[in-house]
């Protein structure tokens, strides 16, 4: 038998065990932060006002344990302290935050600052090299790709789709008569189903579970995305890895991807059965060129939003200039699988794939949310709901009828409440890029390094009393043509503004009036709670985390005499 016996240790080598490790990452520690503070990065930033830092970590401690709605309190107290350009350091990254007109516009208007900041990696295993996330030379191509895909005369096509959608969320919302209950669920729904249409083609008729599951599992990566944005360790992916979240996101990519995947390989399949039998479809160009007979006599009939948005007219406008009336309709993916067969695009079925789950995604959250504070405001705001439901019973009387395109030019004054909606509470509430070269601001003439992640703070922008007298009032007279016509272009910016701005606008925009006009036809909003008591939420979409509680009470379609 071997004894082994114990050796022993002598104590300045245990001593010399602890000492040395702890002594080597101390000098590691120091020298980063001796490195850190030489760079280019941290001498610029630290001209910039903003929390004072604690070395390595910045400011990274300070949103340490603060829920999603104490994080935006945070967030809007320093802007408050320091002004409309507030630096922060997320260790050695550095953040700055623009709130004013002038400095959004530098950014936003610029061909070269068009790169996402890193925080949109999140979106990656979903959206790939999607419209939203990608950049260079592959952005700017299916840019233009893509956003004719969004003509006038395509989402003119789509209003059947709104309506009957409309109809049936009017129809589902029946069973909370009386209740208090959380409208954001419905809008949601709602706004999947009409995208599964418009996006992809399937109607409620040819889905089958998968559809529904499809619809599930883009609810719930949305979420999954955003607790990424809000809990700091889940920022990162070796973690991430490890938590419950990382699993589930792999199940509900296999449903979305799998479904996305199925339809693109169905549809194409069926563009090449129908060629071979000489059968195909109206082409993108012959669309949008007018090639294909109109119906509609509305070709320059301009709505307050071609006003509001004139200011930094983008590609969306050049497309509609050859608008011509309401057209056969195809989904965004048959226009894509078309143009990819008929070469007039190079777009692989992949690439056709991110789009489309890209279109999903932009197009779901932004619209459930922007709908759902409309809903929630009017329930708040009754005599500006009862301006809006008579200007409805003066263009629909008493009768069911489901909106026209001509209808939607009628809705002035719902149009206004959607964009003062946009104003206070919009659904995009900041947006970040990633500098790759130096820039100067208008304010201070502050001059931001390249490296440094640009947050423009649109929420922020929107509440500016510099340009809006009483900002935090919701008040839909703010979208007056007098009032809009001075204003300062980038002082409105729920869609972004520039070369990346939402390219889905004209779509939300023709969607919300059909939507929110039908579920106001047939339901008063009534709400128990006033909106100085919202709690929202710091996210990539800004929600209430006290849910979007509401009641409807019927309507009687009478007009109401006030
Ligand atoms: C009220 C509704 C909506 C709002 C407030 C909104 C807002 C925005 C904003 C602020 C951006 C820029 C994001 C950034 O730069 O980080 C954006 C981009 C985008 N949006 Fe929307 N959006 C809405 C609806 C839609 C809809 C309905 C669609 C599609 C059906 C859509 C598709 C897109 C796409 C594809 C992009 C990326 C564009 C690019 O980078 O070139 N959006 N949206």
């Amino acid at each position: 038998m071997t004894v082994v016996e114990d050796i022993p240790t002598d104590p300045s080598t245990s001593t010399r065990l602890i000492i040395y490790p702890l002594v080597l990452v101390a000098t590691v520690l120091w020298i980063l932060y001796r490195w850190q503070t030489q760079s280019k990065l941290y001498k610029l930033g630290n001209k910039l006002p903003g929390p004072s830092t604690v070395p390595l970590f910045g400011n990274a401690l300070l949103a340490l344990g603060k829920k999603p709605d104490e994080l935006v309190t945070l967030a809007l107290d320093y802007v408050e302290k320091y002004g409309t350009v507030v630096r922060g350091w997320l260790g050695s990254q550095l953040v700055v935050f623009l709130c004013d007109a002038d400095d959004a516009e530098v950014i936003l208007n610029s061909q070269e600052h068009i790169d996402k900041a890193s925080e949109y990696r999140f979106f990656k295993p979903w959206l790939g090299e999607g419209l939203l996330i990608s950049s260079g030379e592959k952005w700017r191509s299916h840019r233009k790709m893509i956003a004719p895909t969004f003509h006038i005369n395509i989402l003119k096509s789509f209003i059947s789709v709104f309506n009957q959608n409309s109809k049936n969320v009017v129809d589902k919302m029946k069973s909370e008569t009386g209740k208090v209950f959380d409208v954001h669920d419905y809008m949601s729904g709602v706004t999947v189903d009409i995208l599964l249409e418009t996006a992809m083609g399937i109607t409620k008729e040819t889905q089958d579970e998968s559809g529904f599951d499809y619809a599930m599992a883009v609810m719930k990566m949305c979420d999954i995305i955003h607790q990424r944005h809000y809990k700091f360790w889940m920022r990162f992916d070796a973690i991430f890895k490890f938590t419950k979240f990382f699993e589930k996101q792999k199940q509900l990519l296999n449903i979305i991807h799998g479904l996305t995947n199925k339809v693109i390989k169905n549809k194409k399949d069926k563009y090449i059965e129908n060629k071979a039998k000489g059968i195909i479809p109206p082409t993108l160009e012959e669309i949008t060129q007018n090639k294909v007979t109109s119906d509609s006599g509305l070709a320059n009939a301009k709505t307050l939003g071609d006003t509001v948005f004139k200011g930094y007219r983008d590609d969306l406008d050049d497309n509609d200039d050859n608008d011509v009336g309401e057209k056969k309709r195809l989904a965004f993916l048959d226009l894509m699988i078309e143009s990819a067969q008929n070469g007039t695009n190079d777009i692989t079925d992949f690439e056709i794939k991110e789009e489309v789950d890209t279109i999903m995604f932009e197009g779901h959250d932004t619209t459930a949310a922007g709908s759902s504070f409309v809903l929630c405001l009017l329930g708040v705001h009754q005599k500006i709901q009862e301006r809006v439901y008579n200007e409805l019973y003066e263009i629909f009387g008493d009768s069911d009828r489901p909106a026209t395109f001509e209808d939607t030019l009628q809705m002035k004054y719902l149009e206004r409440v959607i964009f003062e909606s946009l104003r206070m509470y919009p659904p995009v509430p900041i947006i970040a890029r990633k500098l790759k070269r130096d820039v100067k601001i208008a304010t201070n003439n502050y001059l931001l390094p390249a490296g440094a992640t640009v947050v423009i703070g649109t929420y922020k922008i929107h509440r500016n009393p510099k340009y809006y007298k009483k900002p935090d009032v919701f008040d839909p007279d703010n979208f007056l043509p007098e009032n809009t016509q001075n204003r300062h272009y980038y002082s409105y910016i729920p869609f972004s503004a520039g070369p990346r701005s939402c390219v889905g606008r004209k779509y939300a925009i023709l969607k919300l009036k059909i939507l929110l006009s039908t579920i106001l036809r047939n339901y008063k909003m009534v709400s128990d709670i006033t909106e100085d008591q919202y709690r929202l939420q710091a996210d990539i979409i800004l929600k209430r985390t006290d849910g979007f509680r509401v009641q409807i009470e019927p309507r009687q379609r009478v007009p109401f005499i006030g």
